[in-house]
């Protein structure tokens, strides 16, 4: 609990309070149906709705205070905290409130356009082995110790970041291995977390409706690499780890001013992978490192998932843990929910449910089953909607000329119409196909998946993209429930039935 009084110092701009500045405030939130006794309300601008026009409703849930730009006329008594930029000074305010958990935990970062899932839980994984107590935050959930808690962004806003962060240090957390967004790194969610370690997997196409530019992604992502330097740290031993083989290394290594740890497979690096051998349920290589050289063996496959794995040990490295832990640690390392994920129902092809939602990590996977040797790669993927509209023409192409047949479909359509939504992805489709080759466009995802099923051979892969872990699809007519890999189970089960 702190006073307004308390919590406005740490305001560094301006502030004016109308009301008494004595009041204690129990907890802080900006949505007016989280809102209990006691609390701090903040009105946030958002895209779809304004925060302010749920204060009334919050002040009647028991916000003592709310946190706004302007004077708002409210029924009930409450103590009105005017600034000019609500995000600031919720940054300024938060992580005080909660006495700067992310300062007081080993913090690891990841960031990058892919893997960041995929390498934040094998650096868990690893941790956890030497005896840790790690929290886990990303995209599919939060995780304390073992206790999953739902999560709303890859990265929570701040509210909800340190929030989740004071849970995990009164649970006893050491260490929280968490994804970095770059929507969290440009919109400041991370502020008053101190990293200790940071690792960058990749930088390719995404999210460019909200960075606009591509010189504006990177340097959202470099931001977290320029954090491991600042000056009022208080905790040292900072390490970043750079993957030398992206196209992008250099950008992120002009922003580190601490110890660089690199890994890569073409490039001469610090943390060197070799003698590469990838099967549908295993991987295999060497790894050479500050350590000596070590074979692993892997029950992940792919060779962006020998980079992710690369990336983990140089992060558990940096944190201390000891290369036979390391080892150890990885042979008994299984995939993350709908990364690679096989479906088996019995049928005489491979069924692969991956999360690839952009350009480079749908021609990742692709490649992967490709390497697979199968017969032939029916490729089910979409587009999402209300997001970055120019990679569906490209992630078109790149599926008529990785797979054999490309099954262009929905994947969380949001407020967007499905049809104009395939329809962009479907141009891209045409200027990669090649002669002769089919073929489909179905709207409707799990038709899309009943087709793939009906269309498949022996020996060959199906692979559902973009919904990974996901249970939901979302339509402009609201949320439904969909699980590619129940659906194409289904769909094995419905074709054997016939
Ligand atoms: C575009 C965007 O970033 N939106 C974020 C934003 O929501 P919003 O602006 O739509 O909020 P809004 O619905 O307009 O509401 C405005 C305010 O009114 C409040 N409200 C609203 C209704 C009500 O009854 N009471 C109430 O108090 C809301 O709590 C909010 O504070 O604020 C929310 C709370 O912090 C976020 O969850 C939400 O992320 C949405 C879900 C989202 O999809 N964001 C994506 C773009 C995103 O951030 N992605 C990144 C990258 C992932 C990756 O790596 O690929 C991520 O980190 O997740
Ligand atoms: N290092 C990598 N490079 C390229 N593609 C990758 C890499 N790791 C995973 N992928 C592909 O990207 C997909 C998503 O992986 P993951 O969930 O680990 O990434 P992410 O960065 O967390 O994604 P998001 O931005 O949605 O949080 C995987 O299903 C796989 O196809
Ligand atoms: N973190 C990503 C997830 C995309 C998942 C995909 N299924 C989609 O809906 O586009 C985003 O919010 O852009
Ligand atoms: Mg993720």
């Amino acid at each position: 609990m702190k006073s307004i009084a308390e919590l406005c110092k740490q305001i560094k701009g301006i502030y004016n309070i109308d009301g008494n500045a004595n009041t204690q405030i129990t907890g802080i939130s900006s949505d007016s149906r989280d809102i209990e006794p006691g609390y701090l309300f903040v009105c946030f601008a958002g895209v779809h709705t304004d925060g302010s026009k749920y204060a009334a409703q919050a002040v009647e849930k028991g916000a003592v205070a709310i946190l706004t730009t302007k004077h708002l006329p409210l029924p009930q008594k409450a103590v009105q905290i005017m600034v000019p930029d609500v995000h600031h000074a919720v940054e300024d305010m938060v992580p005080y409130f909660y006495d700067y958990p992310g300062k007081k935990m080993r913090m690891i970062g990841v960031t990058g356009t892919n893997g960041k899932t995929t390498t934040s839980h094998i650096i868990a994984h690893i941790l956890r082995a030497a005896g840790h107590h790690v929290g886990v935050l990303g995209t599919i959930h939060a995780l304390i110790d073992d206790e999953e808690l739902p999560i709303h962004n890859t990265t929570p806003d701040v509210i909800e970041l340190q929030r989740f962060l004071a849970l995990m240090y009164d649970r006893g957390m050491t260490h929280v291995v968490m994804e970095v967004s770059s929507h969290a790194l440009a919109l400041n969610r991370v502020a008053g977390i101190e990293y200790d370690t940071a690792v960058f997997t990749n930088l390719t196409q995404d999210h460019l409706d909200f960075h606009k530019t591509f010189e504006n992604y990177l340097a959202a992502k470099a931001k977290l690499f320029q954090s491991l330097s600042r000056e009022e740290h208080v905790k040292d031993n900072k390490t970043a780890i750079v993957n030398i083989d992206d196209a992008y290394a250099d950008g992120i290594l002009k922003a580190c001013h601490c110890r660089v740890l690199t890994y890569g497979v073409e490039k001469k690096a610090d943390l060197q992978g070799a003698n590469l051998s990838v099967e549908l349920k295993h991987s295999a290589f060497d790894v050479t490192g500050p350590f000596g050289t070590v074979h692993l063996k892997m029950n992940i496959t792919g060779l962006f998932n020998v980079y992710n794995t690369l990336a983990a040990i140089g992060a558990a490295h940096a944190e201390g843990v000891d290369l036979a832990t390391i080892e150890k640690a990885l042979q008994d390392f299984h995939s993350v929910p709908g990364r690679f994920e096989l479906v088996e129902a019995g049928q005489d092809f491979a069924i692969v449910v991956d999360y690839s939602h952009t350009p480079d990590s749908l021609e990742k996977a692709l490649e992967t089953a490709r390497d697979m040797k199968p017969k032939r790669i029916l490729a089910v993927f979409g587009c999402g909607g209300d997001r970055d509209r120019t990679k569906r023409p490209i992630m078109g192409r790149i599926a008529a000329e990785k797979a054999d047949i490309p099954i262009v479909t929905s994947d969380n359509p949001r407020s967007e119409n499905p049809d104009a939504i395939v329809a962009e992805v479907e141009a891209g489709v045409k200027e990669g196909l090649h002669p002769g080759q089919q073929h489909e466009v179905i709207v409707d995802r799990r038709q899309a998946i009943y087709r793939a099923v009906e269309l498949a051979q022996p020996g060959d892969i199906v692979l559902i993209a973009g919904k990974g872990h996901e249970d939901y699809q979302i339509l402009n007519t609201g949320t439904i429930h969909f699980d590619d890999r129940e659906v194409a189970r289904d769909a094995v089960l419905a074709l054997k039935g016939r």
